[in-house]
């Protein structure tokens, strides 16, 4: 991790400093995405085996796993591992329940009613992470919500072989059907649909770039998505008090996710910076995915900087998917960062808890997203639409306000569709 100075008169050095780990979408990546897309458009299941052959080794069993098969296999995993899920899914129901819609009425003027009502998307696509990791808390993160919102079709990817705790908790969670089917194959399968994969409305769920690009494809094609949910990111705000070892951890646990990750320390000296360094040093020898986090780290910044209004803004400027303020009064941060996919404060909320059990959502906006993108919530996996109705009375208060635009447009039809009905209530 190489540290800077922040200077705030040079535009440039910023720019390269908040830049993301690698240039994602570069035109290799999106023709090799396209042509696993078309492969799969033309050719379905028998390029399902193909491509899990090609990209990960080997072609699964089955394209598709039902409950009965998931129950079977998720039953060989460890009594504590069974109940730490349930836990998980205990907390993550909770907060997600408490996010349920409520219809909103209002009658704007006399007569004159709308409605904003929200029901579930009927097929949804959940893509869960495999490839470096088989990552089972991306399956309650997405599951939940689909069956919580009453998507009615909740079928989901993940790439060759599946292990037993990704059946565990994919049964619990109530998956409709598992396809193990990784990468962009997997995301092209659920967007088009094939002979053994159901075709869905929306894709969701977190994946390397391969998986990004495709989801990014497939949402030019008529399959909506939940959002770029790309490599792991977290940024740390830190001030000289936090404990250097509690923000290397934080650092490390998102630089093991893999080698296009990227986690930035925003921090007040110099001094502060090299006791993180010599800690980042020391927990990750006793790494397992050393290599990987070293890979990470190698292509992730601390930066310097002279307070913590200087800290927010340049979190803001970044965008990260996760942030930790680790300061001495963190939530007084919090009306001044605007741009952050998930925030943790303080010392006792490292990003481990929000990746797993607290109750939040994990599948969140990367690569500068987070500007504009939200969490994954259960309105995700809902549409809202509008509903009016007019009484007589409401229909004549309100006619010549819509005439009068009607004509300001030269709309005349639209005009009429009113004008009509008044002649006919006078008649009446
Ligand atoms: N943003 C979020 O909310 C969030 C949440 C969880 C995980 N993540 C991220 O998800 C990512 C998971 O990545 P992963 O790789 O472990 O699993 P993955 O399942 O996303 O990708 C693995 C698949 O990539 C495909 N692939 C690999 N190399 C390829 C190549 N050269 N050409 C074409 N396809 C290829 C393979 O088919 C393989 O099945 C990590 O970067 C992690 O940080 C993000
Ligand atoms: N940090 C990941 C989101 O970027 C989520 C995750 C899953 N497992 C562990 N972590
Ligand atoms: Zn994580």
């Amino acid at each position: 991790m190489q540290t800077f100075v922040w200077n705030t008169q040079d535009p440039a050095q910023q720019r390269a400093l908040l830049a993301r780990a690698e240039q994602v979408q570069s035109q290799d990546l999106s023709k090799a995405v396209s042509e696993i897309l078309s492969q799969v458009k033309r050719q379905g299941d028998q390029a399902l085996i193909e491509l899990s052959q090609r990209f990960d080794g080997r072609a699964p069993e089955s394209l598709v796993m039902n409950s009965d098969q998931l129950a079977e296999q998720g039953a060989r995993i460890a009594l504590e591992l069974k109940q730490a899920i349930d836990a998980a899914i205990d907390n993550l129901e909770q907060f997600h329940r408490a996010q349920a819609f409520t219809t909103v009425k209002v009658e704007t003027q006399p007569g004159v009613f709308c409605e904003l009502r929200s029901e579930a998307i009927e097929r949804v696509g959940l893509y869960v992470p495999g490839g470096s990791a088989p990552l089972v808390s991306s399956v309650l993160m997405q599951a939940l919500p689909a069956r919580i919102a009453g998507c009615s079709v909740r079928v989901m990817a993940t790439p060759p072989p599946v292990n037993d705790a990704i059946c565990y908790a994919a049964w619990r969670c109530g998956v409709t059907a598992l396809y193990p089917i990784g990468g962009a194959q997997g995301v092209a399968a659920m967007a088009y649909g094939t002979d053994t994969v159901a075709k869905v409305d929306k894709i969701f769920g977190p994946g390397n770039r391969f998986v990004t690009e495709a989801k990014t494809q497939v949402s030019q094609q008529g399959c909506a998505i939940d959002m770029p949910a790309g490599p792991s990111e977290v940024l740390v705000i830190a001030d000289d008090d936090a404990s250097p070892a509690f923000v290397a951890a934080d650092l490390l646990s998102q630089a093991e996710h893999g080698e296009d990750s990227q986690a930035m320390l925003v921090c007040l000296s110099q001094g502060f910076a090299d006791t993180v360094l010599t800690e980042v040093e020391s927990q990750l020898a006793a790494l397992t995915r050393s290599e990987t986090a070293r890979t990470a780290l190698s292509q992730s910044r601390i930066l310097i900087c002279e307070n913590l209004d200087e800290a927010c803004e340049i979190s803001n400027a970044y965008g990260p998917e996760h942030l930790i303020v680790n300061t001495g009064n963190p939530r007084s941060l919090l009306p001044k960062l605007r741009a952050a996919g998930s925030i943790f404060l303080g010392p006792w909320s490292p990003e481990s808890v929000g990746d797993y059990a607290s109750g939040t959502n994990h599948v969140l906006p990367t690569y500068g997203a987070a500007r504009s993108a939200s969490s994954l919530s259960l309105a995700d996996f809902c549409r809202r639409y509008t509903v009016q109705e007019l009484t007589p009375k409401g229909l004549d208060n309100l006619a010549q306000i819509v005439m009068t635009l009607a004509e300001a447009e030269g709309l005349d039809a639209h005009r009429n569709a009113v004008a009509i009905r008044l002649q006919a209530g006078n008649a009446v």
